[in-house]
Order: C-alpha cells, then sequence, then structure tokens
C-alpha cells in the first residue's frame, strides 16, 4: 500500500520537478565520475608525500647517498607485488616485419627512412614537442580525465565525425599534411587489402578520430596529437626529442623522476597514465560504445606510444596481457605509418562500404563523444 501511494506521489510530480529530479541524477552522476579521480588524487599525493619523507630518512641514514632511479617500494594508487621480470621479444625489426607477408609493408620498406625522421623535421613539429613535452604533467594529466568523465561533448555519428575531423592538419606529423579523412581511409583500405578481419579494418578507419578533442576541451594540438608516453615516471630516453622534457616539471619531482615513479614493475599498462591525448580519448570512447575486440582497443590507446611498441621502452610496466597487446599493436602500426604514401582514397566510393562496417560494430550509431 505504502509502495502504491509513493507511486501515486511520484505520478503527481510536476514536469518541472521532474526535470530538477533529472539534473540532480546527472550531476550526482557527474560527482560519481569525479569522485574516483579526486580519491585516486588522494591516494597518490598521500603516497608521495610519505614516499617523500621515508626518502629524506633514507638519505640521512646513508649519509647522502642518492636512491633516485629506484622504485623504493613506491605503491600509489598502482600497486602489484608481482616482481617477475617481464620478458618480451624486442619489437619486430624492419626485416621481420617484412616477413609477415603484408602487401603495404614490402612495397613500403624501402622508404622507411623517409619517414619519422624527427632530427630532420621542420619547426612546425619541433616547436609542437617542445610545448607537449614541457605540459604533459601528471597534474595535467589528472585533469584532463577528470574534464573528460564529467561531459558530452558532441552526439555524432562515427562518419560524421570523420567529416569534421577533416578540418585538422596534425602539427606533429613530419610525415603528412594531408586531412585526417584520408589518412583514416588510406590506413582502413591497406588492412582491407591484406585480407584482415573486418574489426581492424574498421579500427584503422576510427584510430585517429579521437583527434575531435581538438575542436572540444583541448588546449592546443600538444594535448590532442603526436607520440605518447606515460607522466607519473621517469621520461625515457627513447622519446623523442627527449631533452624537451627538461622544461617539465615533474622531471625535478622526487618520485616522478624515478624509474617506475607512482607505479610498480609489473603493475599492467591499464594502470600507467599514459599522456593525455587523442588515443586514450578514443579508447574509452569505443571501450564503452562499440563491440571492438580487446586487441583494436589496444591498437587505438596505444598506436602512438611509439617509446613502447617501436623503441622497447618501459617494458618493466608491462604484465602478461600488455604481451599479448604489443604484439596486437605492432602488426597494426605499419599500416598506420607506411599508407601514408598510398594514393588517396575516393571518400565517396567508400562511404558505402564503411558506414555498413561502423554500424556492424557501434550498434547505438550516433555516438557520445
Ligand atoms: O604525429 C603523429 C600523429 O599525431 C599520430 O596520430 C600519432 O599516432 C603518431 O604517434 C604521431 O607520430
Ligand atoms: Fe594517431
Amino acid at each position: 500500500m505504502a509502495a502504491r501511494e509513493e507511486g501515486n506521489d511520484y505520478q503527481r510530480l510536476t514536469k518541472k520537478d521532474c526535470s530538477t529530479l533529472c539534473s540532480h541524477v546527472v550531476s550526482h552522476r557527474r560527482l560519481e565520475a569525479m569522485d574516483d579521480n579526486i580519491q585516486s588524487v588522494h591516494i597518490i599525493s598521500d603516497t608521495l608525500k610519505r614516499k617523500i619523507l621515508e626518502r629524506e630518512k633514507q638519505t640521512d641514514m646513508n649519509t647522502g647517498i642518492s636512491d633516485k632511479g629506484s622504485n623504493m617500494g613506491f605503491t600509489a594508487a598502482v600497486e602489484n607485488s608481482d616482481e617477475e621480470t617481464v620478458e618480451i621479444d624486442t619489437p619486430l625489426s624492419r626485416d621481420q616485419t617484412k616477413e609477415t607477408g603484408s602487401k603495404i609493408i614490402e612495397v613500403e620498406t624501402e622508404n622507411d627512412k623517409d619517414l619519422r625522421n624527427y632530427d630532420e623535421a621542420c619547426d612546425r613539429v619541433k616547436d609542437f614537442y617542445r610545448e607537449q613535452h614541457e605540459k604533459q604533467t601528471v597534474a595535467y594529466n589528472l585533469m584532463a580525465r577528470v574534464t573528460f568523465k564529467t561531459k558530452v561533448r558532441a552526439r555524432l555519428t562515427i562518419w560524421d565525425a570523420l567529416i569534421k575531423l577533416n578540418e585538422l592538419i596534425d602539427e606533429s606529423d613530419p610525415d603528412t599534411e594531408m586531412s585526417q579523412i584520408d589518412h583514416s581511409l588510406q590506413t582502413a583500405e591497406a588492412i582491407r587489402r591484406n585480407g584482415k578481419p573486418r574489426w581492424m579494418q574498421l579500427t584503422g578507419l576510427i584510430h585517429d578520430l579521437g583527434k575531435l578533442l581538438y575542436f572540444f576541451d583541448a588546449q592546443g594540438q600538444w594535448d590532442v596529437v603526436g607520440d605518447t608516453f606515460p607522466v607519473g615516471c621517469r621520461f625515457d630516453h627513447r622519446i623523442i626529442y627527449p631533452n624537451t622534457f627538461e622544461a617539465n616539471p615533474d622531471s625535478d619531482h622526487p618520485v616522478y623522476s624515478t624509474e617506475f615513479g607512482i607505479y610498480s614493475k609489473g603493475c599492467g599498462l591499464d594502470n600507467v597514465m599514459l599522456s593525455w591525448g587523442h588515443d586514450e580519448y578514443m579508447y574509452h570512447i569505443a571501450k564503452r560504445q562499440s563491440k571492438l575486440p580487446l586487441e583494436a582497443l589496444a591498437m587505438i590507446r596505444y598506436h602512438s606510444f611509439y617509446p613502447w611498441h617501436k623503441e622497447g621502452a618501459y617494458y618493466d610496466l608491462m604484465n602478461e596481457n600488455d604481451k599479448k597487446m604489443l604484439k596486437a599493436v605492432q602488426e597494426f602500426n605499419p599500416y598506420d605509418l607506411y599508407s601514408k604514401m598510398d594514393e588517396l582514397c575516393d571518400v565517396e566510393k567508400l562511404a558505402p562500404y564503411y558506414k555498413e562496417l561502423i554500424d556492424e560494430y557501434f550498434p547505438s550509431k550516433v555516438i557520445d563523444f
């Protein structure tokens, strides 16, 4: 009876009451999302304080011998006691990659040296990385994640999003000034030509779609495009232009400047904060709203993590699952990189094929970006 009365009360709510109720629910959800992040900020900051105290004590005891570079048993938001050494093959060399039988790779590896040549890149690229390496800090990354979680920026179909992206020219890319839809289609078409599965073709098509972020929350291109790297631990020398990290305040941080920083050996890349940008953003969108397999999500999330998938850095942070994902990301990379030299695609002609493919994996059609 009481329940029934409650039900009647509810039915008596005016339209205005309903919309107030809705907005409470929405803001409550927002707070929940922020709360997750804020709690991890507290954990990180408490652990940092503890860590710094421990470090000072240790330094006193050791009469000034610095322990910079050791993990100091640090266990912040990310904890893993598994100290097993992660062993993995080194990334595929160019010749090994060739043996995978991919036509695109056979044809185009001779131009390998011309791609990703950062020594000879133009000022636009060098300036981009100087700014990115200075500004991608732990503090910025936490803020970007809170901002991301607490709102929906646009509702669009994947195809319309690709068309919108066409307006962007990536300042970090030394190899192409073509529009993003051309690059997306070239990557997808190269994967399709090699007879790879449909999910991987779609991954090729959408892997850079996160660059849409530039039109929403971005502070510039430095928090959207370019290679990625972990924040919260020492910047590895295998990241391009490693010296530019000197301007990053985290480089002098007592914990963030150590080898494992706020992480621990074998903690898994899932627990590592990669510099915020299109990869991480699109990964979350695809994870929530698509039926794409884990390999596809890893390809999207890590395709710009060149220090890892190409240079072999940060292997000690991996867990067992990451080893499998590394293989997938390495398989994807040549299609992303070398298709930049292919002929331009006919967007109109390819649209029906790719629209159908999109619907297969993104059933809700209109996506929250
Ligand atoms: O400049 C490029 C570009 O921003 C790509 O989207 C990214 O995947 C690469 O890592 C990077 O080198
Ligand atoms: Fe990319």
